[in-house]
C-alpha cells in the first residue's frame, strides 16, 4: 500500500494565468493499494459528492500511468480523504491528478521520471499551474515548448501568509473558464506580460514592495468576476486593510491574500466584504510550502 500527501494549490497568482502557481500548506492524501476489484472510499472534503466509480479522477489519473507503461491496470483500493473543499480555486482536483499519479507510479516503483510525471498530470488536467506546484512544491512558472513541458521552481525567500476567503459555493473550473474571452486587446495582452515578469523578479529577488504592486490582472479576473458576488470589493478592502496581492485563487471562487505581519484586520474585511453581498465564507490563513507530493510505503 502507499500513501501519497498532496498539497492544495493557488494557481495563476493574478497575472501568471494558466502559468504560475504555489504550494500551501493544506492536504489530501490517497492510499492505495493493489485489490481484486476497484473500491473508493472517501473521508473530508467532498466525500458525499466524489465519485466511487471509475469516474473517478483519482483512479482515472492513476489509470493513465499504468497506460503509460504498458501495464494493465488492476483492481485498486483507494481511501481519499480531503482537506482541501472542492472547486473552491484551491486546487483540489490537481490533488486528486497528482495523488492518483504518483500514487499508481510507487504501486509500480516508480518506472515514471519527474520530467515525465510533470508533463502526464499537465495533459490530464490541461494546465500545469496547479498541477506542478501539488507535485514539486514552491511556486512554479511552466509552460510547453515545442516538444516538452518547459517549467522552474522559485523557491521563495520573504516571510509571506496566504489568508484565503472560501466561498460556501462552489465554482467548477470549467465554467469559470467558459467566462473567458477567445481573444483580448494587445493592450491586455501586454499588462499581462508585464505584470508576470515582474511578479517572478519580485518572488527571486525578494521585493516586497514590487510584489504588492503587480498582482494583477486583464486575462481571466475582469471576466470571472460576475461569477462571484463581492470579489471586486473584496480585493480592493483586502488591499485597504494592508495586504500585498491580492487575487482570485485559481479559477475561484476564493480570494487570496498575501500578507507579511498580523493579517487579523484583512481576515475580519474580507469575511465582511463578501457577507455584505451574501456570499458566506471560511477564512483560513495558510503559508506557502516548498514541498509537493510525499510518498510513505508500507
Ligand atoms: N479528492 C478528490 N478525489 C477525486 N476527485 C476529486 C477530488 N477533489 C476534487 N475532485 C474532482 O475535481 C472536481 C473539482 O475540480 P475543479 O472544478 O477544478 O475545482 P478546484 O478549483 O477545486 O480544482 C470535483 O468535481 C471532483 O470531480
Ligand atoms: N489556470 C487555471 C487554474 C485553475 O485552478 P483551480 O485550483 O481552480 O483548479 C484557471 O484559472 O482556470
Amino acid at each position: 500500500m502507499v500513501k501519497v500527501t498532496v498539497p492544495a494549490t493557488t494557481a495563476n497568482l493574478g497575472p501568471g494565468f494558466d502559468t504560475m502557481g504555489m504550494a500551501l500548506d493544506m492536504y489530501n492524501t490517497v492510499e492505495m493499494a493493489i485489490h481484486d476489484s476497484l473500491v473508493i472510499t472517501v473521508s473530508g472534503e467532498g466525500e458525499s459528492d466524489i465519485s466511487l466509480n471509475e469516474t473517478n479522477i483519482v483512479y482515472q489519473a492513476a489509470k493513465m500511468v499504468f497506460d503509460q507503461v504498458e501495464q494493465h491496470c488492476p483492481g485498486l483500493r483507494i481511501h481519499l480523504h480531503n482537506e482541501v473543499p472542492v472547486a473552491r480555486g484551491l486546487g483540489s482536483s490537481a490533488a486528486a491528478v497528482v495523488g492518483g499519479v504518483v500514487a499508481a507510479n510507487a504501486l509500480l516503483d516508480n518506472p515514471l521520471c519527474e520530467q515525465e510525471l510533470a508533463e502526464l498530470v499537465t495533459k490530464i488536467e490541461g494546465h500545469p499551474d496547479n498541477v506542478l506546484p501539488a507535485l514539486l512544491g514552491g511556486v512554479i512558472v511552466a509552460g510547453w515548448g515545442k516538444d516538452k513541458l518547459l517549467y522552474q521552481k522559485i523557491v521563495p525567500g520573504i516571510q509571506i501568509e496566504a489568508v484565503v476567503a472560501i466561498p460556501e459555493f462552489p465554482l467548477a473550473t470549467k465554467k469559470a473558464r467558459e467566462v473567458l474571452p477567445s481573444t483580448v486587446s494587445f493592450q491586455d495582452a501586454l499588462f499581462n506580460v508585464n505584470r508576470a515578469s515582474l511578479l517572478v523578479t519580485a518572488l527571486i529577488t525578494n521585493n516586497l514592495q514590487l510584489l504588492a504592486e503587480v498582482m494583477e490582472d486583464r486575462l481571466h479576473q475582469p471576466y470571472r468576476c460576475t461569477l462571484i458576488p463581492g470579489m471586486n470589493e473584496v480585493i480592493e478592502n483586502a488591499k485597504a486593510a494592508g495586504a500585498l496581492g491580492v487575487v482570485l485563487s485559481g479559477a475561484g471562487p476564493t480570494i487570496l491574500a498575501l500578507t507579511t505581519d498580523d493579517s487579523k484586520q484583512v481576515q475580519t474585511v474580507m469575511k465582511e466584504v463578501f457577507e455584505a453581498h451574501g456570499v458566506k465564507c471560511n477564512i483560513r490563513v495558510l503559508k506557502p510550502i516548498l514541498s509537493g507530493a510525499k510518498i510513505d510505503k508500507s
